[in-house]
């Protein structure tokens, strides 16, 4: 079967023809705008979170392997690809450790909050304890800072689960589920007027899963109530058309680009790239993918605490991604097809980030302890004393 396939991807998978040209013809697509007749003729469909990938698209069409290079699926109709036996795959935490990165970063934005969190006792609640959620965690007891998290269906963590109460009082709240419209938890809208209440009005909540599991209404309502509320968001209700009157009442925006470290996107493309191998009973070729890790310097007199926020905020800096996407959307005027464009056009032209784990630290052994223990916990290498 090998060199004989069609194979249609979104050209926004990086490296898809690296990956996928020895299988066959890779022919790129706008992904928003995929249609059935694009995919008629295709063996194999290379998404991303933005195609709807149903029978509407599929049924007329051969296509034996869909993959998504990403860690969410609500764009695919699971159900139907596995009636109609067609292999598909995702790229499980491919990006996990780069939203974690993005949520550090926010932190990183608010002034005294790593204090309250390191120092002070504060504490963050995680909503959805899965490949995202669990990394946060990881890293977060690495600092030695409380969390808590709500997550209904875990039922085997070696750590104890909360209620979603128990979450939403906690000083961050960083949302981690998945996007679900059925089953006994269904996430679509599970965090409204009620539950945005309950936050503390000196909380942090930061949405960095899916748009419309907050529902974006309410969330306008509740901050014209409560201004000085600090919301971040990643993701939105209807994207790329968000609601643009939401977005100056929040306090840190970006275009759906948590999960956009480079490192991230390369091993989506890497994970589905196997899984459709495997799925056509084709033998993978070998591709390296050893990247060297890059050095980077912290100036000796920090204290601990400004250390790990220059550190951070000098590998990523969020307020960057917040100043784009105001300017992108001031530009479009009101005019709600452009910011859609806009939207896109900022992930698609998204520059280049390295996860924290792709930096070292050169000269750690001349940081204090604390720093260094703190920027070890945080993914940071270090270099040997
Ligand atoms: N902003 C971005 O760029 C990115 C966003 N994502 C989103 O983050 C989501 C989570 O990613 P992963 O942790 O890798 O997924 P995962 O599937 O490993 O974990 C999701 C967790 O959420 C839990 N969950 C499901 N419904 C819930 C509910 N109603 N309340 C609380 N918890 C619930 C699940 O039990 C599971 O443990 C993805 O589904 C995706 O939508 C993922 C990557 C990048
Ligand atoms: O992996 C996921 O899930 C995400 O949310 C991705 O970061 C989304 O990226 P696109 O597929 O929308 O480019």
């Amino acid at each position: 079967m090998a060199n004989t396939l069609h194979i249609v991807a979104d050209e926004n998978i990086p490296y898809a023809d690296e990956y996928f040209s020895h299988l066959g013809t890779v022919k790129k697509v706008h992904g928003r705008s995929l249609c059935a007749e694009q995919v008629a003729q295709a063996d194999v469909l290379l998404v991303r979170s933005v195609s709807q990938v149903n029978e509407a698209l599929l049924n007329n069409s051969a296509v034996k392997f869909v993959g998504t290079a990403t860690i969410g699926v609500d764009h695919l109709d699971t159900a139907y690809l596995d009636r109609k036996q067609i292999s598909w795959a995702n790229a499980p935490a491919c990006n996990a450790h780069s939203v974690v990165d993005y949520v550090f970063s926010c932190i990183s934005q608010f002034a005294g909050l790593w204090q309250q969190l390191l120092m002070d006792g504060h504490s963050v609640g995680i909503i959805g304890l899965g490949n995202v959620g669990s990394r946060l965690q990881q890293r977060l007891l690495a600092l030695g800072i409380k969390t808590k998290a709500y997550d209904p269906l875990l039922s085997d963590t070696s750590l104890p689960l909360d209620q979603l109460e128990q979450v939403l009082a906690c000083d961050v709240v960083c949302m981690h589920a998945p996007l679900t419209n059925s089953g006994p938890y269904p996430s679509y809208h599970m965090i409204g007027m009620t539950q945005l209440q309950q936050l503390k009005p000196q909380a942090v909540l930061i949405n960095a899963g899916r748009g419309a599991v907050v529902d974006n209404q309410q969330l306008l309502s509740f901050l014209q109530q409560r201004p000085q509320q600090r919301v971040v968001l990643d993701v939105w209700e209807n994207e790329p058309q968000i609601d643009l009157p939401l977005l100056p009442a929040i306090a840190m925006a970006s275009p759906h680009i948590a999960g956009y470290s480079l490192d991230g996107k390369i091993l989506g493309t890497a994970m589905i790239y196997q899984s459709c191998c495997k799925a056509l009973a084709i033998a993978p070729k070998p591709l390296a993918n050893e990247q060297p890790l890059i050095p980077f310097e912290i100036p000796a007199h920090l204290t601990a605490i400004a250390g790990l926020s220059y550190a951070i905020k000098q590998v990523y800096d969020v307020s960057e991604d917040d100043r784009r996407f105001r300017a992108a959307m001031t530009a479009a005027a009101g005019d709600a097809a452009l910011a859609g464009q806009y939207f896109d056009e900022l992930r698609k032209n998204y520059p280049e980030r390295r996860e924290f784990s792709c930096y070292q630290i050169t000269n750690s052994p001349q940081l204090n302890q604390q720093l260094q223990n703190w920027l070890g916990a945080s993914g940071f290498v270090l270099a040997a004393n």
